[in-house]
């Protein structure tokens, strides 16, 4: 068999494959021989590169093109009818009966033509280009690409899907929800996939344009992303190109447009101004899908808002087939996320205007291989540091010297970087370091922490702060990361061309350990990479990211920084080393993105309170992608409350963000569910195993029941007894009520700390008690529907108590039915709580005895610090948002 022969049907089919027209392709193919690029060019260009192709450019140019394209197959194929005919029998074969617009009833047919990508190696199957310019009508002659004839993927679909998703991924065959999310793509319908992280979401729009050979357009919110999957998609044999919001050259841009790319991904921003483009490519190649991908980013009750997602509703509104008389359905819309509560789903489906019959295809969120648990931490120094990540540098350095130089690459980078006043960009780490070193003070000094953590006073900080820079949302809110732009990487586009799927191999962990099984040297290495695995340290702050890098370096682990304000060439950098393993942690604000697609991630950790369990899952589900055993760490710390990150929000996000984080808090405080269950349920999935026998309350078990009723008793009592809201005739508590202070007291805004004061002055057998302690019997209460927020603000942590008429029941019922609850974690802190307080009754006797009360306020003493407080009470710390505030005020005061 003639090789070049066979070289040029490739480049036939491939040139087909991208969309053009079979004239134009052989008539390039005639010019400029069986080179794809070259081809490309001279059609897309009309000139080559050489001056013999030149000329043969110019001749052709004015030459017809058909003619001319027969007589170059026939040329250069001549010795090779098989191939030939090949080619030219799918050429020639059948066309099916077009559909109507109003057919909306079939299910296995597409719009569009079916083509056959880039044969893949050895394989001698015929590949088929096509069907265009077989019915030419007067309308087609004038747009080269177009190709309106319907083909009927037919009832074998599946089959033919597996058959491409083995060629170009090494798959066997698709798993059931992505079969689902194809079948409603093929019957025009929009659909929803609702599916795990790392479930395989990718290739549900994926595949689609090969199965079709029109373009998929792919929106995503981040470039690391788009280019993480263009340099995926390319290794498995399939063009793709990004292109992101500020592209200094736009000639990726406009061959996009132009149909060069199987897929397109582009960000919201960028797509908005595209439409015009892209209804002349939906015209010419056809447009087979529109994906959203990580569709909650559309949503602001969701964790990741971006407004620009929001008015996708464009595509819809562009893409229909009313509006374009050459469609003849609607270019479905498929909506893609692992994170969406029941809220943001119907968000989703209202602000991008998807039909109503869209198809929901939801899968269990529950992801089976991930072992979570939750640890107490005050997550802010290095003694932290070295308690809590000892066992992660053990598994880092079992075999090397922490000393080790080559160990600290990316840290003496990045400190070089600092030293140096030439570069630029070193500046900028420099820079970042810098900046965060503030705002790091104020976090470490809990300046939005502790009880004030509810709207007014949010609200009173944002003003007070407005006038001064430092303190501005703006910054703070860019010292966190909470927003993270779509440019992370210093590139703005890029275009990868397939290469054959053959020729990929482990490189970025792309591909399973056993699709290489011929690759020995590759799957051990590999698998070394497997056991041992990477880390992502997830922290709120820019300061942190670098704070924990630097330490981890300095025990001798491979690790890296990787925050918004870094060089987007840094950024790509640690991308890079951490899919290649030469970097075993990354430590990360959630600039970290979303959908990074690493195998052999074995742990997970957040170090310090996510904002929501949305973002704690969709960061967590980046571990055990390879179906292993991974670890998924929350180190919080339990005896602070969580506050908001700083952030610019409305009226309506701030109570959905206090909601969202107020969950967040309730799963690191639970001792006794399991926490893949409280974790799948709150994507609204009811958890059928009850139990995932990993997570730390499955294995350790809850802690023992308590019973509180004296406890409860008490805490209601005094609560009821402020309200007024029962006559305690001859009760103590009512005693300490005059009648004359009773109004001015319903006036006041009582709070948990007041209500603890009274206890402990009340009863003696509490009267060395903690806040916290309450605080956490004040929530469970709260469960039962015993209390409420007493002003129905939206808190963390419940801070005004007021009861509930099954409240005042419960002090009716005079019985002595015990009250069974499992103790929070924050009720069960060591250093808070001595004893569960119902063996209060020994524990109480001992305040009597004078030797034992001065020891016991001596350690009390101890533990608070006074010094300390002292210290910090009359010369408030300037370094600090809290400090400077303070200051600000005694000034205004005085
Ligand atoms: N049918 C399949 N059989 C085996 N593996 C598959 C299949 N489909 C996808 N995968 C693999 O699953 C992994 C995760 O895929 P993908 O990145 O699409 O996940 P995802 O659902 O988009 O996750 P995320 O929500 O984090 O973005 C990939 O390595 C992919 O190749
Ligand atoms: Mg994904």
């Amino acid at each position: 068999m003639d090789s070049s022969c066979v070289s040029s049907d490739q480049v036939v089919a491939e040139l087909i494959g991208m969309g053009f027209d079979f004239s134009d392709v052989t008539e390039a193919i005639k010019a400029v021989g069986p080179s794809l690029e070259d081809a490309v060019e001279f059609i897309l260009n009309g000139s080559c590169r050489n001056s013999t192709v030149a000329s043969a450019s110019s001749k052709c140019s004015t030459s017809n093109g058909k003619a001319l394209g027969k007589r170059a197959l026939s040329a250069s194929c001549s010795s090779d009818r098989m191939r030939q005919s090949t080619i030219m029998e799918h050429l020639q074969s059948t066309g099916r009966p077009k559909r109507s617009k109003t057919n909306t009833e079939s299910n296995v047919s597409v719009s569009g033509s079916q083509v056959f990508r880039k044969p893949v190696k050895g394989s001698n199957e015929p590949f088929h280009a096509r069907k265009c310019n077989l019915e030419t009508t007067p309308e087609k002659s004038i747009l080269p690409f177009r190709c309106q004839e319907e083909l009927d993927i037919g009832p074998d679909w599946e089959q033919k899907v597996n058959n491409l998703l083995y060629k170009h991924f090494g798959y066997s065959s698709l798993k059931s929800f992505q079969k689902e999310a194809l079948a409603a793509w093929l019957a025009h319908q929009d659909c929803l996939v609702l599916a795990a992280t790392g479930s395989g979401k990718s290739l549900c729009f994926q595949i689609p344009a090969l199965l079709t050979g029109k373009v998929v357009v792919v929106i995503s919110p981040l470039i690391s992303l788009m280019h993480d999957q263009c340099l995926k998609l390319a290794k498995h044999g399939v063009s793709a190109c990004f292109l992101g919001s500020g592209q200094a050259d736009s000639s990726i841009e406009q061959k996009s447009m132009r149909g060069m790319y199987d897929i397109i991904y582009v960000c919201p921003e960028t797509i908005l101004r595209l439409i015009k483009p892209l209804q002349s490519l939906a015209e010419s190649r056809g447009i087979a899908l529109f994906a959203i991908d990580e569709v909650h980013c559309v949503s602001k009750w969701g964790h990741d808002f971006r407004p620009d997602y929001r008015r996708l509703s464009v595509l819809r509104e562009n893409f229909r087939a009313d509006n374009l008389n050459f469609l003849r359905f609607d270019i479905p819309l498929m909506a893609l996320t692992a994170t969406a509560t029941v809220r943001v789903r119907e968000d989703i489906l209202n602000s991008l205007c998807m039909s109503n019959a869209t198809k929901i295809v939801l899968t269990s969120f529950f992801r089976p291989n991930l072992r979570f648990s939750v640890k107490h931490s005050r997550t802010s120094s290095p003694s932290s540091y070295e308690k809590d990540f000892c066992e992660l540098i053990n598994i880092y350095t079992r075999k090397k010297r922490p000393d080790k130089k080559e160990d600290n690459v990316m840290l003496q980078d990045l400190e070089h970087d600092s030293d140096s006043s030439s570069n630029t960009s070193n500046d900028s780490v420099f820079e970042a370091d810098r900046m965060s070193q503030s705002f790091l003070d104020t976090i470490v000094d809990d300046s939005f922490s502790e009880n004030d953590d509810d709207v007014s006073s949010s609200k009173a900080n944002q003003s007070t702060a407005s006038n001064e820079k430092k303190l501005s949302v703006e910054f703070l809110e860019d010292e966190c990361d909470l927003l993270m732009g779509v440019d992370d990487l210093d590139v703005s586009c890029g275009e990868f061309f397939g290469q054959s799927p053959d020729k990929d191999s482990d490189i970025c962990g792309l591909r399973e350990i056993n699709d290489l099984p011929n690759k020995q040297e590759e799957g051990l290495k590999l698998q070394q990479g497997h056991l041992e695995g990477s880390t992502i340290i997830y922290v709120p702050t820019r300061k942190e990211t670098l704070s924990i890098s630097k330490f981890l370096c300095k025990c001798g682990v491979k690790a890296a920084a990787y925050n918004a304000k870094l060089p987007r060439s840094h950024l790509r950098q640690v991308h890079n080393e951490f899919h290649e393993n030469v970097l075993q942690v990354v430590v990360a604000t959630i600039a970290f993105g979303m959908g990074i697609d690493k195998l052999n991630v074995r742990r997970i950790i957040h170090y310090g309170w996510p904002q929501s369990l949305e973002a704690y899952y969709q960061e967590a589900g980046r571990s055990g992608r390879d179906g292993q055993l991974a670890d998924c760490i929350l180190y919080a710390n339990l005896s602070r409350i969580p506050s908001l990150l700083p952030s610019r929000r409305s009226e309506d996000q701030t109570k959905q963000a206090y909601r969202m984080l107020s969950d967040c808090f309730r799963y690191g405080m639970n001792t006794s569910s399991c926490r893949a269950k409280i974790l799948v349920e709150y994507f609204g999935e009811e958890f059928s195993y009850q139990k995932c026998q990993l997570c730390d309350v499955c294995v350790n078990g809850p802690p023992e029941m308590l019973n509180l009723k004296a406890e409860a008793d008490v805490f209601m009592r005094v609560i009821v007894a402020h309200y007024g809201l029962i006559n305690f005739a001859g009760d103590s508590y009512d005693s300490v009520i005059s009648v004359s202070n009773k109004e001015q007291r319903l006036m006041e805004k009582p709070n948990i700390r007041m209500f603890v004061g009274r206890i402990r002055e009340q009863s003696q057998q509490f009267v060395a008690s903690d806040v916290l302690w309450w605080q956490g019997l004040a929530r469970i209460l709260a469960d039962k529907g015993l209390v409420r927020e007493g002003d129905d603000m939206i808190r963390v942590q419940i801070k005004f108590p007021k009861p509930t008429k099954l409240g005042c029941k419960f002090l009716q019922y005079k019985t002595e039915e015990p009250f069974y609850v499992y103790p929070e974690a924050d009720m069960l802190l060591p250093t808070k709580i001595d004893k569960p307080y119902s063996s209060f009754s020994e524990w109480g006797k001992g305040w009597a005895d004078p030797e034992i009360r001065r020891q016991r306020l001596e350690r009390k003493r101890t533990r608070r610090n006074p010094r300390k407080r002292k210290s910090r009470k009359r010369n408030p710390d300037l370094k600090t948002v809290r400090g400077r505030l303070a200051s600000k005020l005694s000034k205004q005061k005085q």
